[in-house]
């Protein structure tokens, strides 16, 4: 019985790690060898954050939706050696799972990512933390912002929801901390401004990974 622990959840992607220049990268090699106009990196700043499908059909713009299936697969290959060349934890992130970890925090991560990348991530750079619940985007389960994700992370940790915090850097982790009923802490160092962040419900918002200490210990 885990129940009365503190209890956090992290996206991945713009939160814990800046994957934009490895995910931007490998996107823009498989549209080069396609023939397809590339993307400036920041501009994927807007594609990330809704899975790999709305990462393609960002890409593709304008072009026809019948290659989805080929990128989206190229895609895959490409990132797959590829996941360290750029990516790495935020400045501040291992300092601040620290003190969780020192606070004895239940530690989630649930990802739009697809679900063996995220697994990759948490087996190499978090290997030293106590994740109990990691979730990228798995087939059989609807993806974020639908809530189900996020409340059977909560029923594993026996925790009710809205003692939870769901840490993100996008709408779409606003929202599903909305849907779950839990608590959103949005994070203005990934890939979104302020005002998305304000706008889809954020109930605080962070400079810095540290920040994040002050909420929950309050
Ligand atoms: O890969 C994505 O689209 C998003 O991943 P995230 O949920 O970790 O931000």
């Amino acid at each position: 019985m885990v129940a009365g622990k503190k209890t956090i959840i992290f996206d991945l992607d713009g939160t814990l790690i800046d994957s934009l220049e490895d995910i931007a990268v490998c996107m823009n090699k498989v549209l080069e060898e396609l023939n397809i106009p590339t993307h400036k990196i920041e501009d994927y700043k807007y594609f990330v954050g809704g899975g790999i499908s709305v990462l393609v059909e960002n890409a593709l713009k304008g072009h026809s939706e019948d290659i989805k299936e080929e990128v989206t697969n190229r895609f895959k290959v490409i990132y797959d050696q590829k996941l360290h060349s750029k990516t790495k934890p935020y400045d501040g992130i291992y300092e601040l799972l620290d003190e969780l970890e020192k606070l004895n925090c239940n530690l989630a991560i649930l990802s739009n990512k697809p679900h063996e990348f995220t697994i990759q991530y948490k087996d190499t750079l978090f290997k030293n933390y106590s994740f109990k619940e990691i979730h990228g985007q798995k087939k059989e389960v609807p993806k974020k912002p639908n809530p189900i994700a996020a409340i059977n992370i909560a029923k594993s940790f026996d925790v009710p929801c809205e003692e939870i915090y769901f840490i993100g850097d996008t709408m779409v982790d606003m929202q599903t901390a909305k849907n779950a009923g839990m608590i959103a802490i949005g994070v203005l160092w990934g890939f979104r401004d302020e005002k998305e962040l304000k706008e889809n419900g954020a109930d605080f918002l962070v400079n810095h990974p540290l920040d994040i200490l002050d909420i929950i210990k309050k």
